[in-house]
């Protein structure tokens, strides 16, 4: 799958020979959005560089102009001295030996693993033509390189999982064998195990000489992996640094500083009950039992894949039950779809972390994919009162920092990532559910953007909404919530009560055997 770069570096400027990347004094806009502004970036062979900042901060941008898939307004770019500015097509930037993986998936959903994966290098026969029947045994061959042995390369890539389409998306790019490689929020949709076989291969790449620039909105990850940070706030460089704390990050990606990541909560949990389920089963659930209190954050922690997921899933009608029992405010309720679980009298909305698959609305403004969930309360004999709707979405936009300042008329697809998800939240926060199941909200979120979700998470319990709460980052649930549940195999397998402040307390107990963590 190797291909050598065919165009010849030309000589280098003076000072770039040897940068692997370099763009500088780039502009970019996208209609009236500015989203690049004389914006420059460096990274070498042989280093991991992250690029970090703000949702909206421009990286997807900068990464879309180094890598072709979009042209600069103004300002240069060069791959290994050789100018590129001009030139479009990832095409061209793969001879150059670029290769790249974007936050939005490129595979094509109808083609197979394997012909995703050889797209451009396919297993050819003598006379030049393509050997399909050595396709799968190739890709297999090639998963297997990368100790992937759980995806079958005849699988079409639609019937993949999120996380199993960026798994071969990712063996795509590192097997081509690149002298650069640029990953948008490689981690976003990966389970820890992943995250790990990842960074393995990207340290591997590094010490080949590789130069791998990637982006990410966890700063453990950034921290462990990255050689140098490089930080961008409103499409500008505002620091390359080799050494930053997650504090000084913070403050130079939003230019506001924080005491601390986390807000100390100040919500207090009541001794009503809002939400009581019994021996709940279904999917990976084996029998959960839980009480959720008026104005409590629980958190429903343990190891990836042990049965968050359909717990909320169940919980919201999204999944169904095979057996147990669910009260709301101590009355039964039956709740076998979605519909059933937001009516007046049940009032549970799920937040989900997968903006794309279960959340936004792309071609709707941003208006209309926050008010879509309230419609109906707002509807008075058919009319929707739009003024009072505007008025609601404009604090809750104000509320969570939406998109800058942008109109909420625009297309919400405009927005970057982050801002996506907090479109999507803020839906279910105007409706009247007072019982919320926020599953990996923060997941993609910016450093800032995800303090103001704490403190909405706070408030919100405060007013008494009654708050379950998961996060793949475990440490969020050990400073945010006031009781921890550990799922494990389907089981509530302990109880922690919070703030539990250290994370591998979490952890341990999801491995612990004994229920008396
Ligand atoms: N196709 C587009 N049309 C209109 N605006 C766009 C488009 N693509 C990006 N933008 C805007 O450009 C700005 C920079 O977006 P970009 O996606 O580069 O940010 P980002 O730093 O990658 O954010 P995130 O961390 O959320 O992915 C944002 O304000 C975004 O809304």
């Amino acid at each position: 799958m190797t291909e050598t770069p065919s165009i010849a570096p030309a000589p280098s400027r003076s000072g770039s020979e040897t940068l692997a990347v370099r763009a500088s004094g780039v502009d970019r806009a996208f209609g009236g959005v500015q989203a690049l502004r004389d914006a420059s970036f460096a990274a070498r062979p042989g280093e991991i560089h992250a690029l970090a900042g703000e949702n909206g901060a421009g990286k997807s941008t900068l990464i879309k102009v180094l890598c072709g898939v979009i042209r600069a307004d103004r300002g240069a770019v060069e791959i290994f001295g050789t100018e590129v500015t001009r030139v479009v097509g990832p095409a061209a930037r793969r001879r150059l030996g670029v290769a790249t993986a974007f936050q939005e998936l490129s595979l094509l959903p109808d083609l197979t693993v394997a012909e995703n994966l050889l797209l451009h290098d396919p297993p050819r026969g003598r006379l030049g033509l393509v050997r399909r029947g050595r396709l799968a045994p190739v890709a297999r061959e090639v998963l297997r390189r990368y100790g992937v042995d759980d995806i079958d390369p005849r699988a079409a890539a639609a019937d993949l999982s999120v996380a199993q389409r960026q798994v071969v998306e990712l063996v795509r790019v590192l097997a081509g064998e690149p002298r650069v490689v640029i990953l948008d929020e490689p981690t976003a949709a990966l389970p820890d195990r992943q995250v790990e076989w990842l960074a393995r291969h990207m340290r591997r790449l590094r010490d080949d000489g590789c130069c791998v620039v990637f982006t990410s909105h966890r700063w453990r990850e950034i921290e462990a992996l990255a050689d140098r940070v490089t930080v961008f706030r409103n499409g500008t460089r505002v620091a390359t640094r080799e050494r930053l704390s997650e504090a000084e990050a913070v403050t130079l990606m939003s230019g506001r500083s924080f005491a601390g990541a986390y807000p100390t909560i100040s919500a207090r949990p009541t001794d009503e009950s809002a939400l009581r389920v019994s021996n709940l089963s279904g999917g990976r659930l084996r029998g959960v039992d839980l009480d959720l209190r008026r104005g409590e954050i629980l958190g429903v922690g343990g190891l990836a894949g042990q049965g968050q997921r359909d717990l909320f899933l169940t919980l919201f009608g999204a999944r169904r039950a095979e057996g147990g029992t669910i009260e709301v405010d101590g009355r039964a309720v039956t709740v076998r779809s979605p519909k059933d679980a937001i009516r007046a009298g049940v009032g549970i909305a799920y937040v989900p972390e997968d903006r794309k698959a279960e959340g936004l609305f792309p071609p709707l403004s941003i208006r209309d994919n926050i008010a879509t969930a309230t419609l109906s309360r707002r509807a008075t004999a058919g009319f929707v009162n739009r003024s009072a709707e505007r008025v609601a979405v404009a604090s809750i936009v104000d509320q969570l920092r939406i998109g800058a300042g942008r109109s909420t008329s625009g297309a919400a697809d405009t927005l970057s990532g982050g801002n996506q998800q907090k479109v999507v939240m803020a839906r279910w926060l105007l409706t009247d559910a007072r019982i919320l199941l926020l599953f990996d909200v923060t997941r993609g979120v910016d450093a800032a953007t995800k303090h103001d979700i704490y403190e909405l998470v706070d408030t919100l319990a405060a007013r008494g909404k009654a708050i379950l709460y998961h996060s793949s980052e475990t440490e969020e649930i050990a400073h945010l919530c006031h009781r921890v549940l550990v799922l494990r195999e389907g089981r509530v397998a302990a109880e922690l009560a919070g703030p539990v402040g250290d994370a591998e307390r979490i952890v341990a107990a999801s491995i612990k055997e004994s229920q008396d963590a």
